[in-house]
């Protein structure tokens, strides 16, 4: 691996491993470990001239741009420090991607902060928002609404294969808010106690369309049909650029293991693990159309989804360059 991103230093290497196992995971965590990454790399050059220095950094960012492929954050991460680095020299160049690094997790966390100033606007006092998955734009809402006084109580999905909601359950527990665990084929049933779905995204696409945890659109047209509102917690970071010249989003397909143990393959299969007439498809995400989200919550306002387009041309104008050709 190390031979096939020269250069590359052994912090990037690990973060990369990391964000592959998922060990850090959620798309904004993501984009935060990938801008510490790169600072890294700059701080560690042994490079002697600042092109290799260059070099090096567009090797690092590779690196992390391959290890999942569905969340924007991540590129959206790796192209605002790239762009955004200059110097003559190299110990020029190293200080400014340091610099650069750290003004994107700045603006990372208040982004976050005001995205949950503005999604507790939607949330009354008293009311019950069911969660999916684990998503810190998400739950920056209903801390943002309990700083502000307002009881509010959660029913939170499971989440298979992975379990996620775990992590959500955790927290708001943390924060007291009283939670309600189920599994995920008991949603429709609860969403009649609910007053909002709240869920995060992992991209947006032009279009207004949400890609997150797989389930979500499941979710969304249950919630639809039951007369409950959808709320997507994204930052613009999750805004995905090449979506405005008509690129899909790439799903990620996962390790069958998640879903099943090689022991209960064997099971299945009479004892034969390998036989490939059993085949388990584990998707990481899926796509919610614009039609079943009623807004998106940024740090800059609050959309309805057909409108999100406006908010990328202003942000991204037609930047749709790999990370690394910036
Ligand atoms: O950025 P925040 O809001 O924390 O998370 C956004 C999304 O990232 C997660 O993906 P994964 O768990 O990394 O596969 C979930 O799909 C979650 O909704």
């Amino acid at each position: 691996m190390a031979d096939d991103y020269p250069g590359v230093d052994t912090f990037v290497e690990d973060t990369a491993e990391d964000i592959a196992k998922m060990e850090i995971r959620g798309a904004a965590t993501i984009a935060d470990a990938a801008a510490e990454a790169l600072a890294v790399q700059a701080d560690r050059s042994d490079a002697a001239t600042p092109a290799a220095f260059r070099a090096q950094l567009r090797a690092a960012a590779r690196r992390l741009y391959e290890t999942r492929p569905t969340a924007v954050s991540l590129p959206n991460a790796l192209r605002y420090v790239l762009q955004g680095i200059d110097g003559e020299t190299v110990s020029e160049l190293q200080e400014s991607t340091i610099t650069r690094a750290e003004e994107f997790q700045v603006d990372l966390e208040q982004a976050q902060e005001r995205l949950g100033e503005v999604g507790a606007n939607r949330l009354r006092d008293g009311d019950v928002v069911m969660t999916h998955c684990h998503s810190t734009d998400a739950l920056s809402c209903v801390e943002a609404a309990l700083d502000a006084g307002k009881h509010v109580e959660a029913i939170v999905k499971e989440t298979r294969p992975r379990k996620q909601g775990h992590i959500t359950a955790r927290q708001l527990q943390e924060w007291g808010v009283p939670v309600t665990l189920v599994v995920d084929n008991a949603a429709r049933r609860y969403l009649d106690d609910a007053d909002h779905v709240l869920v995060g995204a992992d991209s947006i696409a032009a279009d207004g369309s949400v890609i997150n945890k797989i389930g979500t659109s499941g979710l969304a047209v249950n919630a639809r049909e039951r007369g409950v509102p959808v709320m997507v917690a994204a930052q613009t970071i999750k805004l995905h650029p090449d979506t405005m010249t008509g690129h899909t989003v790439a799903i990620e397909m996962r390790d069958e293991t998640e879903v099943l143990s090689e022991a209960e393959r064997a099971d299945i299969t009479g004892g034969n693990p390998a036989d490939e007439g059993l085949v388990v498809e584990n998707p990481g995400f899926d796509v919610t159309p614009p039609r079943y989200v009623d807004a998106i919550v940024t740090e800059r306002g609050q959309f309805p989804p057909e409108s999100i387009v406006t908010l990328m041309r202003e942000l991204f104008g037609d930047t749709t360059a790999e990370p690394w050709e910036a």
